[in-house]
């Protein structure tokens, strides 16, 4: 049996924590043999565990006993094409991957939004694991435990993702951000994100676009963690695309335009010489998947 789970791309600038997409590189799963200890087979380095501790294991085993059930140890293959510790949702693909794993062994029959509970409890924000298990744009709300998501299309575009080449871990992107923010900017910070929402569902890009960089709740605290962060989105912005973000907790930066000016933006980029990869990718609409 082999399980597959997209990337993710979260915020979408004023979406902090809440909206996400799922995107078109994957963590794929095979469970093979049944084995007397873990065993994780990778080549995703030697800080990520291959025995029990391996993430993908201590999220199954977490949520086999949150239902009182025991999993049989397996042997399993681990392919991954998601980057770790870039802002594409490397820790929520494997989460996903651990729920559907115990899922799977322990014919639990979770409906998505149970694993989206459980995702979230886990991961702590809904907003990578909530298109990873959904595909497609989802825009979800956690307070005080609950989480609530609505899935939708994502309008028409290309998105262009400069993936650098060195990690920022999204515990130390969080650990810059403010403790509070006072109630007047709650409410602008979070208007924002509601004409973002509303035109994300009205395929209204250009209207999007604005409220992505309008951002009041996270980028401008982490903008010089990620240098490349404000030339490329000049760049963005001189070529016609609709929008430039912080994908996650960076350092992936996520551009969103037309088709047509994909080629010339790639150029310009690529003449910057940024120390990194430039990757077009689509949408993925299916989520997490399961096949024999
Ligand atoms: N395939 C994997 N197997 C085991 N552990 C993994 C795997 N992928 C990621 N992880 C763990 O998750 C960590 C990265 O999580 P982190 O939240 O910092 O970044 P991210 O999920 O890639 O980015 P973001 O949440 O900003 O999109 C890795 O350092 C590793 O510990
Ligand atoms: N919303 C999260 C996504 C990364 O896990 C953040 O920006 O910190």
């Amino acid at each position: 049996m082999k399980i597959s789970v997209p990337a993710t791309s979260a915020n979408l600038g004023a979406g902090f924590d809440s909206i996400g997409i799922a995107v078109n590189l994957y963590l794929e799963i095979e469970i093979l043999e049944v084995c007397e200890e873990w065993l994780v087979i990778h080549e995703l380095g030697d800080d990520v565990p291959s025995d029990v501790h391996n993430l993908l294991i201590e999220t199954a085993l977490d949520v086999a006993q949150r239902f009182s059930k025991k999993l049989v140890a397996h042997k399993i293959k681990m392919v991954s094409e998601v980057p770790l510790a870039r802002g594409l949702g490397s820790s929520s693909s494997v989460i996903v991957a651990g729920i559907e794993l115990a899922n799977q062994l322990a014919e639990l029959h979770l409906t998505n939004d149970e694993k989206l509970q459980l995702a979230t409890e886990i991961e702590g924000h809904p907003d990578n694991v909530a298109p990873a298990i959904f595909g497609n744009l989802v825009i979800a709300s956690t307070v005080e435990g609950k989480t609530t998501a609505v899935q939708a299309a994502f309008p028409e575009c290309a998105l262009l993702a400069f993936v650098p080449n060195y990690e920022l871990k999204t515990s130390d992107s969080r650990r810059v951000l403010p403790e509070n923010l006072t109630y007047k900017e709650a409410v602008a910070a979070s208007s924002i994100a509601n004409v973002l929402t509303a035109s994300l569902l009205t395929a209204n890009l250009e209207k999007a676009g604005e409220m992505i960089e309008a951002d009041r709740f996270h980028e401008k605290y982490r903008k010089n963690l990620v240098k490349e962060l404000s030339i490329l989105r000049e760049i963005a912005h001189e070529n016609g695309a609709y929008a430039t973000y912080l994908s996650g907790a960076g350092p992936t930066i996520m551009i969103i335009t037309n088709k047509k000016f994909l080629t010339e933006l790639s150029k310009k980029i690529a003449a910057e010489n940024f120390d990194g990869k430039l990757l077009q990718l689509k949408i993925d609409t299916a989520g997490v998947q399961v096949r024999e």
